[in-house]
């Protein structure tokens, strides 16, 4: 039988096989599991060459993944939003710290955070999948602060679409609160639950299951697990490897797994790629995973890199999906015990080939702020906390083979507290930042509990 990557199979094989409108209006199959293309598609052998655009690579990454799901130019009308509001010319630039060590910048859109790259994309397809069956939508976000951000900059007075965001209270950034808070768009509720982000994406789950919502409404989500999200975060390593012009090793700062996952998924597309390196926080759920055998739940711990304070991060899914060779029956096996157990043990013939795909490492609090002291010492650059785990740990690697790059993947003035306790001065705002200014805010605080979040969700309905 032949695979199309336009076909969607769920990670734990009890959902009917579906197409790429189906699984962006549904976020997560019905069987609990996370979408995944049929199979990858091919980038052409010169996917790379320089001098294009950065809209020309995206639309040769992610036309495959649509098929004729969507109403025909309904990617070209959608790669025309991908990149507004974004303030550099190359959207998502590279520069090279020393040799063989660069960043690629991808704090440049309206956000000042790489989620703004996906999320408008989804933005525009989500509207193109609804007018195309007149059908209305309710998103059902989760947030550690900059995918909640971006969600609300990005489908704020969207007309068949109602956006519910829920961010752990006090857990994000001031700024990202503000970011979510101060936009007064009546299609828009901002629920602060008082837990961590594992809970709040453990709501959104249980929410996602519940047909009381529905009311002839699609119910989806806009974080990761949605493959629409990470199909629009493939075409950036596309980017970087242009503009390096050779293959890297990428240092990806990591909390749900999502920015990681489309990166190998790019390299799977045949992306020439020396490796991955997934650096998370002190929240080391993923890294213990890989480097140890045990993937086990821990209360997230606060920290800086607040967006990266994940215990759960929903795209070890998929690479386990993937390095099991699609074994929909091991993946429920583990995810079920990991639910049930809060913690699993992986088979060492799994463990060896999830090494395989990419390896992680830790950085814990005092790394964070000694980098972030270093990017200023040494290359006069002010970096968010995320950048500097990522910097921590690629200053870790021998690059003798090849070049390393970091993702950078906020600007530093959404973290100005932390950033200032190191530097003893608040980075520069960027222009969005600055923006922001002193608006009303709109949130509803809620226990962590499904029962509240139904009610406050039902109610925003009402
Ligand atoms: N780091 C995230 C957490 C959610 O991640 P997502 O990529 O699955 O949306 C955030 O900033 O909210």
């Amino acid at each position: 039988m032949s695979t199309s990557p336009d076909r969607y199979l769920s990670t734990r094989g009890d959902a009917a096989p579906t197409n790429f409108a189906d699984a962006l209006l549904r976020g997560i199959a019905p069987d609990g599991g996370l979408y995944m293309p049929q199979a990858w598609p091919a980038l052409p052998v010169d996917a790379t060459r320089p001098a294009r655009t950065y809209a020309e690579m995206a639309r040769e990454a992610i036309s495959p993944f649509i098929g004729d799901a969507l109403p025909v130019g309904a990617l070209d009308r959608a790669l025309e939003r991908l990149t507004q509001g974004f303030d550099h010319p190359a959207v998502t630039p590279l520069v090279e710290l020393e040799p063989g060590l660069f960043v690629l910048e991808l704090f440049h859109g309206p956000t000042a955070a790489f989620k703004d790259l996906a999320m408008q994309l989804v933005a525009a397809l989500s509207d193109e999948a609804l007018a195309a069956t007149g059908q209305k939508l309710t998103l059902l976000t989760a947030t550690s602060g900059d995918t909640g951000a971006a969600a609300v900059r990005a489908f704020a007075g969207a007309e068949r679409i109602n956006l519910v965001v829920l961010h752990p209270l006090d857990r994000v950034s001031p700024v990202q609160r503000k970011q979510m808070t101060t936009v007064q768009a009546d299609n828009v509720l901002n629920l602060a639950v008082r837990g961590d982000f594992d809970d709040c994406q453990r709501l959104v789950k249980g929410l996602l299951a519940e047909e009381s919502l529905r009311d002839g409404r699609r119910l989806s989500s806009v974080n990761s697990i949605n493959w629409g999200r990470l199909a629009g975060q493939i075409p950036y390593y596309i980017s970087a490897t242009a503009q390096l012009g050779q293959a890297a090793t990428f240092v990806v700062p990591t909390g749900n797994f999502g920015d990681a996952f489309a990166g190998i998924a790019a390299r799977k597309m045949g992306l020439p790629v020396k490796g991955f390196v997934a650096a998370v926080n002190q929240n080391d759920a993923l890294a213990r995973a890989i480097n140890e055998g045990v993937y086990a739940r821990r209360p997230a711990v606060e920290s800086g890199s607040v967006s990266m304070d994940v215990q759960a991060p929903s795209n070890f899914e998929r690479l386990v999906y993937e390095a099991s060779g699609r074994d929909a029956e091991a993946v429920r096996a583990v995810f079920e015990t990991f639910a049930r157990d809060g913690s699993v043990t992986l088979s060492s013939d799994l463990l060896a080939a999830l090494k395989a795909e990419v390896s992680a490492v830790s950085i814990d609090e005092a790394a964070t702020q000694a980098e972030i002291a270093h990017a200023h010492a040494a290359w006069g650059r002010v970096v968010c906390p995320h950048t500097a785990v990522a910097l921590a740990a690629a200053r870790r690697l021998d690059r003798a083979n090849g070049p390393v790059v970091a993702l950078s993947t906020a600007h530093p003035s959404k973290f100005g507290a932390f950033v200032s306790d190191v530097l003893g001065f608040e980075p520069e705002p960027a222009p969005v930042i600055r923006a922001l200014g002193d608006q009303p805010e709109r949130l509803t605080i809620i226990d962590n509990t499904a029962e509240a979040a139904l009610a406050a969700v039902k109610g925003f309905a009402a």
